[in-house]
C-alpha cells in the first residue's frame, strides 16, 4: 500500500491581499515541504481571503487573483517546493462567469482547476450573487493514489461532488474550507465528514481557515476521517496549524471515466518523484475539544483581535460602567490585544453610583488595562440647560455625551472604539442610538445577557485555575444591571427577567417562530406581545450598530434580514 504524507494548512489569510496570502502559502507550503509532506491543501479562497462579497463582481480583482495563482505555482517552484502537490483556493474566472476555484499546483504550474459545484446562499452566505457552479471533476494520480478535490459546500448538500467521486473510484478527497464559526457546528462538521467519507468510500482530509474576517470567525478545527468514521487527526480550534500526517491508502487502480452524476470526469497522471525513505510518523494525537465557554471565548477573541489588526488599529477604546457587559468586553479586549492596547474610560454622569466608578476602577485594576476619567456632568448640563431636556431626552443625552467623548478620544489617539451592547439588548433595542450604540466593533452584540454571566465566571475561574486574578469583578457579575440614566434605574423595571427573555429570543430570533408557536413553547401571551413588539420597533437600531463577531446560527445582520419599514405584527390578532 503506497503511503501518503499530506499536510492540512489551516491558515488566516486576509481579503483582498493577494500578495500578502501568497506569501502565506509559500511560507507554509516550505514547512509542508520540510515535515516530508508529498501533498499540501489550503483553505477555500486562501488568496484572495474569504468571503470577499462583491469584489467577486470585479473583473480586475479576478484577473488580479488567476494571475497570483500562476505567479504562485512558478514561485512554490523556485523555492524547491516544486515537488509537492499543493491545492489552492482562489478567485477564478473563465467564459462561463466567475468561479469559487482549487488550483491543483505542482512542478511551477497549475495542473488542474476545480470549481465549487455546490454554492451556499442561506445564512450569511450569497454564493448564488458571485459564482457559477462548476460541473467538471479533475481526479490525480500522485504516487499511485487518486485524489479528488472538493469545496466547503460540497460536502453540505447530498449528491454532487462526493456521491460521484465515489462511483469513479477515489483513494482520497481533499475539501478545502470557509467554514465560519458557529456554537456546536464543530461536532456538526465532524459527523459530517464521516459520512461523507463513507459515501467517496476513501478518507477526507478537511482544512478550515483560521482568523477573523468582519462578523465571521473561523475556527479551523481542520480534520481526517477514513471511509469507516475513524477519526485520522484533528487540530485545535482558532490557531494557525499545519496537521502532518501520513495515510496508509488503498492504491489507485481507480480507471473509470465514465460521466458520474452529470460530472466530467478527468483523470491526470502526475509525475511523482521518488519517494523519499522516512520512518512513519506517529499518528498525531487529536486536539482536545473545548468546552462551550472556552470555545465562544475563543471566537469572540479573534474575531476582536483580527479585526482590529487586519484593520490597520493598535488600540481599542470603551466606556467602563462598573457593569457586566463593559467588564467582559474590557477582559476579551486584553486578552485578544494585550492590557497595553486597551483603554477604558470612567464617565461618571450625577445619577452615576459610587459602585459603577468602583468597579470600573477594579476591572482596569485587574486586567491591567489604561484607565481615565471623564465626568460628563457639565457636558450633560450644558445640552439639558440649552435645549430645555426633560425625561427620555435628557436621560439619553448621558449615553449621547458618553458616545461623543469615546469617539473623541478615538480621533485624537487612534484608537478603535468599542460598543458594549449584547444580543439580548441589540433584540429588545435597548440602548440608546448614537450614545451607548456608538462605535466601530461590537464584540459581544452576538452573545445573550445570560451567555454574557456565564462568559464571566468561565474566564474569572479559568483565572484562577491557572493561578492568576479573576479579570472581571464579581460584584459586576452579581449585581443587578442597570443603565443608571436616571436616579435607581434597574433593567428589571422595564425588560422581564434576562433568563425569560432570553428564551423567548430565542425561539423567536433564532427559531423563528411565531405567535402560535410561542403559545405552543409555553410563554405567557402578555410576554409574547410584549417582547415581540420590542424587538420588532428596534430593527432600524439594529441596522445601524455596528458590526460584531458572530457565534450564534442566526446572528443580527446577514443571518436575519427583516425590513425596517414593517407593519406585520406577530400578535393574537394574526391568528387564523
Ligand atoms: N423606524 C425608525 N427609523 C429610524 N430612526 C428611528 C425610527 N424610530 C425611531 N427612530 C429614532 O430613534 C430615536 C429613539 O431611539 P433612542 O434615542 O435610542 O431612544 P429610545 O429607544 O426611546 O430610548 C433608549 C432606551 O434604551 C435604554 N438604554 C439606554 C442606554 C443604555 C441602556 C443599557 O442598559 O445598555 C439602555 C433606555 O433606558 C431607553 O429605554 C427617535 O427619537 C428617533 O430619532
Ligand atoms: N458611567 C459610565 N462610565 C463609562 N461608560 C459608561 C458609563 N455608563 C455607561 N457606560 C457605557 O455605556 C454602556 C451601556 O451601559 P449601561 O450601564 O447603560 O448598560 P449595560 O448594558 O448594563 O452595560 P454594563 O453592563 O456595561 O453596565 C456601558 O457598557 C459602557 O460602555
Ligand atoms: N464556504 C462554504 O461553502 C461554507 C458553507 C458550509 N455550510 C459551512 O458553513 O461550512
Amino acid at each position: 500500500m503506497p503511503q501518503l504524507r499530506i499536510a492540512l494548512a489551516q491558515v488566516n489569510p486576509r481579503v483582498g491581499d493577494l500578495g500578502g496570502n501568497a506569501d502565506l502559502v509559500v511560507e507554509w507550503a516550505r514547512k509542508a515541504a520540510e515535515s516530508g509532506a508529498q501533498v499540501v491543501a489550503f483553505p477555500e479562497m486562501v488568496l484572495t481571503g474569504y468571503p470577499v462579497e462583491d469584489l467577486a463582481l470585479r473583473a480586475s480583482f479576478a484577473r488580479a487573483s488567476r494571475t497570483a495563482v500562476d505567479e504562485l505555482a512558478e514561485r512554490l517552484a523556485d523555492i524547491g517546493c516544486g515537488d509537492l502537490l499543493a491545492v489552492v483556493g482562489y478567485l477564478d474566472r473563465d467564459d462561463a462567469g466567475v468561479r469559487n476555484a482549487a488550483a491543483v499546483i505542482h512542478q511551477g504550474k497549475v495542473v488542474a482547476r476545480y470549481a465549487k459545484h455546490h454554492l451556499p446562499n442561506y445564512g450569511v452566505f450569497d454564493e448564488y450573487r458571485y459564482f457559477v457552479p462548476g460541473s467538471k471533476l479533475p481526479i490525480l494520480r500522485w504516487h499511485g493514489t487518486d485524489i479528488g478535490v472538493v469545496i466547503c459546500e460540497d460536502i453540505w448538500q447530498d449528491g454532487g461532488p462526493i456521491a460521484a467521486l465515489g462511483k469513479a473510484g477515489v483513494d482520497l478527497v481533499l475539501c478545502i474550507n470557509g467554514s465560519p464559526y458557529e456554537r456546536n457546528k464543530d461536532d456538526v462538521r465532524a459527523d459530517l465528514v464521516a459520512r461523507r467519507a463513507a459515501e467517496a468510500g476513501a478518507p477526507i482530509a478537511y482544512v478550515n481557515m483560521v482568523g477573523g474576517q468582519d462578523e465571521l470567525v473561523f475556527d479551523g478545527d481542520s480534520l481526517v476521517i477514513d471511509a469507516n468514521g475513524k477519526l485520522l487527526a484533528r487540530a485545535p480550534q482558532f490557531v494557525e496549524e499545519l496537521l502532518v500526517l501520513d495515510l496508509e491508502l488503498d492504491a489507485g487502480g481507480n480507471t473509470s471515466v465514465e460521466p458520474a452524476d452529470g460530472f466530467e470526469v478527468t483523470r491526470l497522471t502526475l509525475d511523482g518523484v521518488e519517494l523519499p525513505t522516512y520512518e512513519p510518523l506517529p499518528a498525531p494525537e487529536p486536539a482536545a475539544p473545548l468546552s462551550d465557554c472556552a470555545e465562544v471565548w475563543g471566537a469572540l477573541v479573534t474575531g476582536l483581535r483580527d479585526y482590529v489588526h487586519k484593520n490597520g488599529f493598535r488600540s481599542v477604546v470603551l466606556g467602563l460602567s462598573g457593569g457586566i457587559d463593559s467588564a467582559v468586553v474590557a477582559s476579551l479586549a486584553v486578552d485578544a490585544l494585550g492590557a497595553d492596547a486597551v483603554y477604558g474610560v470612567s464617565m461618571p454622569s450625577s445619577y452615576s453610583s459610587d459602585h459603577s466608578k468602583s468597579d470600573a476602577a477594579l476591572t482596569a485594576e485587574l486586567t491591567g488595562l489604561h484607565y481615565d476619567t471623564q465626568p460628563i456632568e457639565h457636558m450633560v448640563r450644558t445640552f439639558v440647560d440649552q435645549l430645555e431636556l426633560t425625561g427620555l431626552a435628557e436621560e439619553n443625552i448621558q449615553a449621547r455625551c458618553r458616545g461623543m467623548t469615546l469617539m473623541a478620544l478615538s480621533n485624537a489617539h487612534g484608537h478603535l472604539v468599542l460598543a458594549t451592547g449584547n444580543k439580548t439588548e441589540l433584540a429588545v433595542g435597548y440602548s440608546t442610538i448614537y450614545g451607548d450604540a456608538v462605535g466601530g466593533f461590537a464584540p459581544i452584540k452576538d452573545v445573550p445577557k445570560t451567555l454574557v454571566w456565564e462568559l464571566a465566571r468561565w474566564r474569572n475561574s479559568e483565572a484562577e485555575q491557572r493561578g492568576e486574578a479573576p479579570p472581571i469583578p464579581e460584584n459586576s457579575i452579581t449585581k443587578p444591571p442597570s443603565a443608571e440614566l436616571r436616579p435607581g434605574q434597574v433593567d428589571a423595571d422595564s425588560l422581564p427577567d434576562y433568563e425569560l427573555l432570553d428564551r423567548v429570543l430565542d425561539q423567536y430570533v433564532e427559531g423563528d417562530h411565531g405567535y402560535a408557536d410561542l403559545l405552543a413553547d409555553g410563554f405567557d401571551p402578555e410576554l409574547i406581545e410584549r417582547v415581540l413588539l420590542l424587538v420588532d420597533r428596534a430593527e432600524y437600531k439594529r441596522r445601524q450598530y455596528p458590526p460584531g463577531t458572530k457565534i450564534s446560527f442566526k446572528a443580527f445582520g446577514r443571518d436575519r434580514r427583516l425590513p425596517i419599514t414593517n407593519a406585520w405584527r406577530e400578535h393574537a390578532a394574526a391568528l387564523v
